[in-house]
């Protein structure tokens, strides 16, 4: 689903990503894992066509994104890191923006149940400036899913999210790729890709360290942290 080759990105003198080879099969749960600063959100807005890569190449969906980045949003739903929603529209009206873009059908039926499901119906109404840092993830959340792409990308999934809403996403995302979609998503957080990952990434001051299935021998049935710690240290 994802081909990355020979991928670097450089900010000046920082190499933010250097060389990547990476695949993300379809119909996986990918991870990308690695501390702060290592190169996780520059990855993810090359993957997505935000960024020009500084060498290297991405392929998604089998399409060259450099060459037709346009095409290759059309096909994924994605969540960038720390986006909000336009300020001057509600809720609603953001949602209904994007299902039109996106020139969904039944979009009044499909904004609907993303309101209940994330628990958020009550909101509907409030200009998306006021709204709560989780209540915009949510809707950054259900904007990406509307047209049921087979492939997301997300930048720190569960940021802002309570305990409950956190359980809700995860078992989403795992049905998700359950029902054949491809999810491949950025954390820092160990726990999140332990528990519902299938794939992980660990990459550690622009390069990948690590990719491989969470079975991995490699990883074996030592703590995640244990073995990320190995590799970043
Ligand atoms: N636009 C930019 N200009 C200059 N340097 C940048 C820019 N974007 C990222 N960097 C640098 O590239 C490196 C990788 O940053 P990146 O945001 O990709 O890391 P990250 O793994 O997502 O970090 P975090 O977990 O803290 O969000 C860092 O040293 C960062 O300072």
């Amino acid at each position: 689903m994802i081909i990355v080759t020979d991928l670097s990105k450089h900010f000046g003198n920082t190499m933010a990503v250097d060389g990547v080879n990476l695949e993300v099969r379809k119909g996986g749960l990918f991870g990308l894992l690695g501390p702060n600063g290592s190169g996780k959100t520059t990855m993810i807005r090359m993957l997505t066509g935000q960024i020009r890569p500084t060498a290297g190449e991405i392929s998604v969906h089998g399409i060259d994104v450099l060459a037709n980045p346009l095409t290759v949003k059309e096909l994924t739903g994605i969540v960038p890191e720390q986006e909000t929603p336009p300020s001057f529209l509600t809720a609603e009206e953001y949602l209904y923006f994007v299902a039109k873009i996106r020139k969904l059908e039944n979009l009044e039926e499909q904004c609907e149940w993303w309101f209940s499901y994330l628990d958020f119906a009550g909101q509907k109404d409030v200009l998306c400036k006021d709204l709560s840092r989780g209540t915009r993830q949510k809707l950054m959340l259900a904007q990406a899913f509307l047209h049921d792409p087979e492939l997301v990308i997300i930048d720190e999934p569960l940021i802002n999210l309570d305990p409950l809403m956190q359980r809700k996403v995860k078992d989403f995302l795992q049905d998700y790729v359950k029902r054949g979609g491809t999810v491949f998503i950025s954390t820092h957080i160990l726990e999140i890709a332990r528990e519902i990952c299938t794939d992980i990434g660990i990459i550690y001051k622009g390069k990948l360290v690590f990719s491989g299935r969470m079975d991995d021998s490699a990883i074996g049935s030592r703590p995640l942290e244990e073995f990320f710690l190995e590799l970043v240290n």
